[in-house]
């Protein structure tokens, strides 16, 4: 018989939670090895193991049962169907999820999380439903409390409605919906303050450590305010409001600055009263599912690996668009930009992971060390491999859009890119001479992500006479759909079934819907849970940050003091033709354009 874990929580393993000092946070240098893990996160239901937290180092591959045992050192009994008949097996067992550090039964230690910024729309919008799916799922520890902290006036019961209207179940996971959002919303609470006010602070803490009833007290708080009030609050709640006997840790949302001086700044800032370790820099785009699979798909399967490189690879795309403009957000955007909206932060993180080199082991700080390798190796950005547009007023079946400068909180002058394309380079042995194209866009013509791998052409095909004279039209891609709609599929050419000799592109799809029928995590789900647990390889270290500025700066600069204009495109459409102009200077196509994208 399998062996069966003490615990059914999702979470649940012994806590380890990771040590670091500060100037203003205390820390506590609990360190208990070799946690046991939840079952749940493992993926099978009765399994238990013992291992350091360290992502991977004991995934479980769930295709097959019996391989996930090896793994495992036990006998795994998760549900499989033989391959009869060619059938293919059953779904997966439930989850995957990674060994973890933290024991969300133990009675002894409590975590308090504060949303600094609760009336705000990313708390609304993402960071309560976040919580909220963590404690469905029981992997919020025994022991939490929930602060919403802003200057609004509002009491528990206000909050707690307010959070109420965004609260939504899984689709595949409704059980007790109801009553566990009520249970949940108990554990929420209130309380208003000024961000630069240590005496509202030192309110805070006295309304935190009551909730702790002298437990050992860990805290985590989530900055989701605009960034001119990060440094305020920061120094508030380390002088006034961190913890004495656990950990504290701050999660900072973007922006990080706005260029590499007022990034710079920031840290610096940030680094008066937090150690790195306790800065938690989000990058939600490294929270999804996608994009946490690279490193598997990659690593893990030996026909990519193999082919990862300048030798096969002509090119690599990463595209960002939305079919909405910045409604609502168009005074931040004014000041940033979809460069540094977008580009800066998540494209260029996923082009990091897709191009490091195989890190030393999967620890946070192997992995950071690779990304921060390729930032360090790219390229200096040019202004002329770079592509800029705004939307404007665009009327369609009877509808008007508003143009980006239409927004009430824009200058009707502003310059600002709503849309970009870039063509950049990483000057290594692996990528030399590979273009890796951008392009991020608002209100264009769909809501999409993806990353596209163009390999060359096969040398001497003797298949080209099918293929007419546009040879790319034969050529692999590989592509990533982060989302809607997440899928990995290959293009591969292929015989039309018949006595002729008919080729056509088809795809090898994985379509994570037609293959796994749970429902996908939001990506704030994963990165709240990674800091709690003390997991960093999915934050910013501040090397990166000071790398991707590096490339972004100048570029910044220059389409600023040169006033560059951008090139308009209507609201819906496919963003400006220059993005063509600019992808035909490296002989590339964008690969969102054909019939089957
Ligand atoms: N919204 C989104 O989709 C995303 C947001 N982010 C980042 O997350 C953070 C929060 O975003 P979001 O919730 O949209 O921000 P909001 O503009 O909604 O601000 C959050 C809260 O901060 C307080 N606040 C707003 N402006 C000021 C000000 N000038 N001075 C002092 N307090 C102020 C308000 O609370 P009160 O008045 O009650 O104090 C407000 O409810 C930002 O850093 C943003 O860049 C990142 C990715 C996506
Ligand atoms: O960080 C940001 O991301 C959102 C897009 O996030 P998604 O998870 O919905 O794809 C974008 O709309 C926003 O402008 C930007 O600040």
């Amino acid at each position: 018989m399998a062996t069966v874990s003490s615990s059914t929580h999702c979470c649940s393993s012994s806590s380890a939670y990771s040590n670091s000092s500060s100037i203003g946070f205390h820390q506590n240098h609990t360190n208990i090895p070799f946690p046991v893990l939840s079952p749940k996160r493992l993926g099978s239901k009765n399994v238990s193991l013992q291992s350091k937290r360290s992502p991977f180092h004991n995934v479980i591959l769930m295709q097959d049962g019996a391989l996930a045992a090896k793994v495992a050192g036990v006998k795994n009994e998760a549900p499989q169907k033989k391959l009869e008949d060619g059938l293919l097996p059953v779904a997966p067992p439930e989850e995957q999820k990674l060994p973890i550090d933290l024991d969300v039964n133990d009675d002894n230690s409590t975590v308090s999380i504060t949303v600094v910024g609760a009336s705000g729309d990313l708390a609304k919008k993402k960071i309560f439903p976040a919580l909220f799916a963590l404690y469905y799922e029981d992997c919020l520890p025994k022991h939490f409390t929930i602060y919403g902290y802003a200057r609004s006036k509002m009491t528990d019961a206000e909050l707690r409605n307010m959070v109420s209207k965004t609260l939504t179940c899984r689709i595949d996971k409704r059980e007790n919906c109801g009553e566990k959002m009520e249970q949940f919303l108990k554990r929420c609470f209130y309380h208003s303050g000024q961000y630069d006010s240590q005496e509202n602070f030192v309110e805070l803490d006295k309304k935190l450590r009551d909730h702790e009833a002298g437990r050992v007290s860990n805290r985590l708080f989530y900055l989701s305010i605009p960034p001119n009030i990060f440094v305020d609050a920061v120094k508030c709640a380390s002088l006034s409001a961190s913890t004495s006997d656990g950990w504290t840790r701050v999660i900072v949302e973007k922006p990080f600055g706005r260029d590499t001086g007022s990034s710079a700044a920031l840290t610096k800032a940030l680094k008066q009263y937090l150690e790195e370790d306790q800065i938690f820099r989000i990058d939600h785009y490294l929270g999804k599912e996608l994009v946490e699979n690279l490193s598997v798909l990659r690593f893990s399967n030996l026909i990519f690996e193999p082919l990862w490189s300048r030798q096969y690879i002509r090119n690599v795309q990463l595209i960002f668009s939305e079919d909405f403009g910045t409604e609502g957000r168009g005074g931040y955007f004014d000041h940033y930009g979809i460069i540094r909206d977008i580009m800066q932060n998540h494209l260029l993180q996923i082009l990091a992971l897709f191009a490091m080199e195989t890190p030393v082991s999967l620890d946070a700080e192997d992995i950071r060390n690779e990304k921060v390798k390729v930032l360090r190796s790219m390229r200096p950005l040019r202004v002329d491999d770079v592509v800029v547009g705004q939307y404007k007023s665009h009327t369609k079946g009877g509808v008007t859009y508003p143009g980006y400068t239409d927004d009430k909180t824009v200058p009707k002058d502003s310059l600002t890119p709503t849309f970009a394309a870039a063509a950049l380079f990483i000057d290594n042995a692996r990528w030399d001479g590979v273009p890796f194209l951008m392009k991020a866009g608002k209100a264009l013509h769909n809501r999409r992500t993806e990353i596209r791998v163009q390999f060359r052409h096969v040398p001497g095909n003797l298949y080209n006479r099918n293929f007419g004279t546009d040879l790319d039209q034969a050529t692999n891609e590989l592509v990533i759909r982060v989302q809607p709609d997440e899928a990995i599929y290959l293009k591969i050419n292929n015989k039309v079934p018949g006595l002729g000799m008919r080729l056509d592109r088809s795809n090898l799809n994985l379509l994570y819907k037609a293959r796994y029928s749970k429902e996908i995590p939001d990506a704030y789900e994963r990165l709240l849970l990674d800091a709690i647990e003390g997991e960093r390889r999915l934050f910013i270290r501040s090397d990166e940050l000071d790398a991707a500025w590096a490339l972004f700066t100048p570029v910044l600069k220059e389409l600023e003091e040169k006033k560059i204009i951008p090139e308009y495109y209507p609201y819906g459409s496919r963003g400006p033709v220059g993005a063509h102009y600019l992808a035909a200077r490296y002989n590339v196509k964008w690969g969102d354009l054909g019939v089957d994208e």
